[in-house]
């Protein structure tokens, strides 16, 4: 028997988005996948050649980097974040859209002039993308790493600006801070391990043309 390819996509909040499309590739998984009352991690499917381990969207990169799992579905600003050379990012999903911003509270932004910044201090769960992004002009970034909740690092004095994803902006509202710069546009990706396309070409070239294919009808 042939060993199933792993697909690693992530609990989040893409999830919901990419369920539809699986049933569209012909990917249902098991019953226990949707059973809150499950602890079970790793899921078999209606394909028997594929079975989906559900991670969280930071790790599912590093599943699929290391190989663990061949196939995956992540945020573009992770993959952005990583920047792993073992991934291949074949297909863009046309779901999880949103953007990475610079945002600071809205009474600094009414007198400030991002040109004029020479350091900055920055609460952020992308510490690589905002350093890259500042020192691409010459500026100083100086990250505090956080996993969420950034919005509220400024009020707290924790740092004076945040790196996050905006995508309807009611969080950076409700918080008092205005988006002064966006960094990326972000999108889901399918992504697939360099080593593994080459070695079971014939499975993973089979599901990189269903993602395609319900895309396709999707936008249609
Ligand atoms: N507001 C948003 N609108 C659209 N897409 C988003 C939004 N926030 C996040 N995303 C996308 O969804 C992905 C997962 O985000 P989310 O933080 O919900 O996942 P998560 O699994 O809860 O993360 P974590 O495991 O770190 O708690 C992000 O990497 C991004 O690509
Ligand atoms: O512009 P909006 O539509 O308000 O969306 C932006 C928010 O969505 C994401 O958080 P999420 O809800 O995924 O929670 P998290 O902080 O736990 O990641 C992101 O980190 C922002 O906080």
């Amino acid at each position: 028997m042939i060993e199933p390819v792993t697909l690693a996509i992530p609990k989040g909040r893409i999830l919901d988005e990419v369920l539809p499309m699986l049933a569209q590739v012909g990917i249902v998984p098991e019953a226990a996948f949707s059973d809150p009352a499950s602890r079970a991690l790793m899921f078999a499917t209606s394909d028997p050649g594929v079975r989906i381990i559900r991670v969280r969207a930071f790790d599912v990169a590093t599943f699929v980097a290391h190989g663990a799992a061949q196939v995956g579905v992540v945020g573009s600003d992770v993959l952005m974040e990583f920047d792993y050379s073992e991934l291949y990012a074949p297909v863009d999903l046309d779901v999880g859209h949103c953007r990475l911003s610079v945002a600071e509270p809205v009474a600094l932004a009414a007198g400030d002039d991002p040109r004029e910044w020479s350091h900055v201090r920055v609460a952020t769960k992308y510490p690589n993308i905002t350093r890259r992004h500042f020192e691409a002009r010459g500026v100083q970034a100086e990250c505090v790493k956080l996993n969420g909740a950034m919005e509220i690092a400024p009020v707290l004095g924790l740092a004076d600006r945040i790196v996050d994803l905006v995508s309807s902006g009611r969080t950076l509202v409700e918080n008092g801070l205005a988006e002064v710069e966006v960094i990326a546009q972000v999108s889901a990706r399918l992504i697939v391990n360099r080593a593994a396309f080459k070695t079971r070409s014939g499975q993973i070239a089979a599901l990189i043309d269903g993602f395609r294919m319900a895309g396709a009808q999707r936008a249609a």
